[in-house]
Formats: structure tokens, C-alpha cells, sequence
């Protein structure tokens, strides 16, 4: 048996990002850029008000004060969007909203708060500082200037400092298309007759969600019989378009485990036993011309899950460019449990809270792999390590949320926890 560390470490040597792609710059959300982007135009693009009221010389509204206003007649009405070269002339003001160019002899805006809002001549009650509420023309970003450096991840944020920039293209880190294959004569599709014997899929439809939650496309969902022939068709066909493949099922020792057969000397496949509980029978390699990283991970639901957080996620993720840190918390065990022996063990836990407001964990909907309606109660996976026997009650253990902290602290304070 091998460690966890080694089997991801083995993974992540082989994996390299994709390589860089040009998208339209709304197809680069979740995207990494691959090289700097600079932005084509001064933000903001010209000098605008950032209040509705009234652009003035400052000069015209010497001394004005609450008891002593200055009335200024008003030469008309410039809007947000307004397409026409305005000026100010000594003596007078315009009428100005949120976002509109501020008229060439206009030193500042004066909030329609501090006049008393006439359209045609208003009386002004302050003298505005020089270039007040005005926002100038290249403030935020100019032109030329990098707006994103390679290597971020485009969010919302990003998204929206982009298209202001000018940008239609990006180059960024190809997104990463994810092949799922189910794999066993036993499994029907969902919708369909479940007859004797037979169980559904519920891997493919598991694995497509996982892909999708952590950004990923999902581009092939399919499952396979325990066919060799069909089962090497297949994973060579997705081979000349997916940039993962991730197969379920089939790796341990049973006189069915096709994948295992197909595959080993392929590539630079090599299928283990991983020192960990659940998710012991792995496999990994690159195949075919394009290289591309196929993970066959055991058929167990909580397996496949457990595999899928552990190796897959993290391979994805630096498939697909981005530099993430270790997203572990702990909580505090509220009772013992059994720890594999020599194996890295994966407990799914609820999660509540003890009197100091820290997370306690307990175990939840039992432990056998197969358990996936248990597997439905867990917020997260406890992780206790390949010496321990026992998790002791008391002691703190690291965990793998499975679900938003957000989504599960909402939960806790709905309970009043
Ligand atoms: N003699 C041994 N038998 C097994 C060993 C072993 O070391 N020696 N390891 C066990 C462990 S641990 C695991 S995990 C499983 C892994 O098995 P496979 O990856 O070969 O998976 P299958 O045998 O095809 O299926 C296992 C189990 O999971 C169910 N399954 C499979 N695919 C799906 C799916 N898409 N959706 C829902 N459920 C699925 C399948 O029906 C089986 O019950 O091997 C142990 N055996
Ligand atoms: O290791 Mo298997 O993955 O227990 O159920």
C-alpha cells in the first residue's frame, strides 16, 4: 500500500494545465487568465459626476452659504449617457446626474441637496471644493495599464473590471472537460426500471455535480457494461476530446473489474492500493496522444466521493490553472470512533456546535461504503490518521467540509446552535 501524500503527489507530478485558450471575455468566468490583460481604455473613460446635482465653476459660487445662497440661472440638462460636448459658460450652471460628463469649464459638482433643486434657476447654499464630486477620467485604471495579471482566476469581481476595460477576448487556461463512465452491469440509468439485482447510478449523476460545484464542465456522463471490448472503445474514444477522465467502478479484485483490465500497461497507468479508508483500490495514468489523466476510482459511493475530494479535485484544479491552499478546518470530536488501522480514515460527520462555539463533530449516517442515503447527512469528512485506532472524544480533528461553510453555520444558527 502506498500513503495518500504519495498517490496525490504521483498524480499531481503527471498533471499540467491546459494549455491557453482564447474566449470571448463573458466565456472566461471560472477562468484563469494565462497572460496579463491590459485594459484598452482609461477608467473611468471621462471625467463624470458622481452625484445628481449641478456642475459649477467653483469661482461663481463665492461666499454662498445656507443664508446667503448664489442663484445661478441653469443652461439645461446633462444625463447619464449623453452624447453631446457640453461647456459651462462664467455665470451659469447645468443641471448634472450620477455618471454624466462633466461639462469642459466645469471645476465641480454641487449636490442637488445643497440647491434648492431648481431646473431652470437654482440657488446654490455651499461653495463646492475644487473638483468635488467629480470622478476623474483614468482614476481607477488607464489605459495600457494591467487590469488582470496572469494567473487569476476570473470571478463576478474580475468579470465586471474586464468588460469596463474594453476587453472582448481573454486568454486564459482552457476550460477543463470532464469525461464521467460509470462502470458495472448492475447499474441502470435514472428514470429507468430498476429490476432485480440492479441498482441506479448514482456515481455518474454524484461525479457530474462535483465537477460542475467546483467549476469544471461535465461535457460526457455515461455509463459502461462490464464489457472489455466496450469499455476500451469507449475510454479510447473520449480520449481524442476530454481533458480528464474520471471512471467509477471496477478497479478492486473481482472477476468483473474490467477497467482494471483494460487499462493496466496502458499509458502511464498504474492502479494501487492506497493506505486509506475508504477509497483503498485506485487508479491513475495519462493516456493516449493528448496525455490525458485518467482516474478510475472504486465503485462505492462514499468512495468515489472521498476520491473525488482527495485526488481528483486537487489534479482538476491544477489542470485548470488555479493555485488553491488547503481549505481544511477542525472541529471537536463529541464521541470516539473507530479509526482504520495503518489507513488514513474518512469518517462522515454532522456538524454542530460546542459551548465555545467551535465545531463538534460526530459520526452520522454510518460507515460502510456503500451507505448513500447516510452519506446524505454529512456535512464532512473527519480525517484521522493512518496511527490512530481511535478517535478519542475531546479531540480535535481535522475536517473536509462537504457542503459551503456558510450553508452549514446557516443551518446551525436556524437550530440555534
Ligand atoms: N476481494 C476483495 N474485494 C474487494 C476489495 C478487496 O480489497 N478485495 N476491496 C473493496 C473495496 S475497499 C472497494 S472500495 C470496492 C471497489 O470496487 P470496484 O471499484 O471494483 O467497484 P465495483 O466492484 O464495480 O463496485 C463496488 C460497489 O459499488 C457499487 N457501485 C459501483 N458503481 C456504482 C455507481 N455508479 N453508482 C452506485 N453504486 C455503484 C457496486 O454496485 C458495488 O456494490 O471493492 C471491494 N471489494
Ligand atoms: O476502500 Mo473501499 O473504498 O472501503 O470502500
Amino acid at each position: 500500500m502506498i500513503s495518500v501524500e504519495e498517490h496525490l503527489a504521483n498524480i499531481l507530478r503527471q498533471i499540467e494545465p491546459l494549455a491557453p485558450e482564447t474566449v470571448p471575455v463573458t466565456r472566461a468566468h471560472g477562468l484563469v487568465t494565462a497572460s496579463d490583460v491590459t485594459s484598452t481604455a482609461d477608467l473611468p473613460r471621462f471625467d463624470n459626476s458622481s452625484m445628481d446635482g449641478y456642475a459649477v465653476r467653483r469661482a461663481d459660487l463665492e461666499g454662498a452659504s445656507p443664508e446667503n445662497p448664489v442663484l445661478l440661472p441653469v443652461v439645461g440638462d446633462i444625463a447619464a449617457g449623453d452624447q453631446a460636448t457640453h461647456e459651462l459658460v462664467p455665470g451659469a450652471a447645468w443641471r448634472i446626474m450620477t455618471g454624466a460628463p462633466v461639462p469642459a469649464g466645469a471645476d465641480a459638482v454641487v449636490r442637488v441637496e445643497d440647491t434648492d433643486g431648481h431646473p431652470r434657476e437654482a440657488k446654490f447654499r455651499v461653495q463646492p471644493e475644487p473638483g468635488a464630486n467629480i470622478r476623474r477620467a483614468g482614476e481607477d485604471i488607464r489605459a495600457g495599464e494591467v487590469v488582470l495579471p496572469a494567473g487569476t482566476r476570473v470571478a463576478a469581481p474580475q468579470l465586471a473590471a474586464l468588460v469596463s476595460a474594453g476587453i472582448e477576448e481573454v486568454e486564459v487556461v482552457a476550460p477543463v472537460r470532464v469525461v464521467v463512465l460509470s462502470t458495472g452491469d448492475e447499474l441502470v440509468r435514472v428514470g429507468e426500471p430498476v429490476g432485480p439485482g440492479q441498482i441506479v447510478d448514482s456515481n455518474g449523476p454524484m461525479l457530474e455535480a462535483l465537477v460542475r460545484e467546483a467549476g469544471f464542465f461535465a461535457v460526457h456522463v455515461g455509463h459502461l457494461p462490464d464489457d472489455e471490448d466496450v469499455t476500451r472503445k469507449e475510454v479510447r474514444h473520449h480520449l481524442d476530446h476530454a481533458d480528464a477522465i474520471i471512471t467509477t467502478g471496477g478497479v478492486s479484485k473481482g472477476a468483473y473489474d474490467i477497467v482494471k483490465a483494460v487499462l493496466t500497461g496502458e499509458g502511464t497507468m498504474e492502479f494501487v492500493e492506497v493506505a486509506m479508508q475508504p477509497g483503498k483500490p485506485q487508479g491513475f495514468g495519462l493516456l493516449g496522444k493528448r496525455r490525458v489523466p485518467v482516474f478510475t476510482l472504486p465503485g462505492n459511493p462514499v468512495s468515489t466521493l472521498v476520491s473525488f475530494e482527495v485526488f481528483v479535485r486537487p489534479a482538476l484544479e491544477k489542470r485548470a490553472g488555479r493555485l488553491v491552499g488547503d481549505t481544511t478546518t477542525t472541529g471537536l470530536a463529541t464521541t470516539s470512533w473507530p479509526s482504520a488501522a495503518h489507513r488514513r480514515t474518512y469518517t462522515r460527520v454532522r456538524v454542530t456546535r460546542d459551548s465555545t462555539g467551535e465545531y463538534a463533530v460526530e459520526p452520522v449516517g454510518g460507515h460502510g461504503s456503500h451507505m448513500v442515503a447516510g452519506l446524505a447527512l454529512a456535512d464532512a469528512l473527519a480525517v484521522s490518521s493512518e496511527e490512530a485506532t481511535e478517535v478519542e472524544a475531546g479531540s480535535r480533528v481535522e475536517l473536509m467540509l462537504l457542503r459551503p461553510r456558510r450553508e452549514i453555520d446557516g443551518r446551525l444558527a436556524g437550530e440555534g446552535a
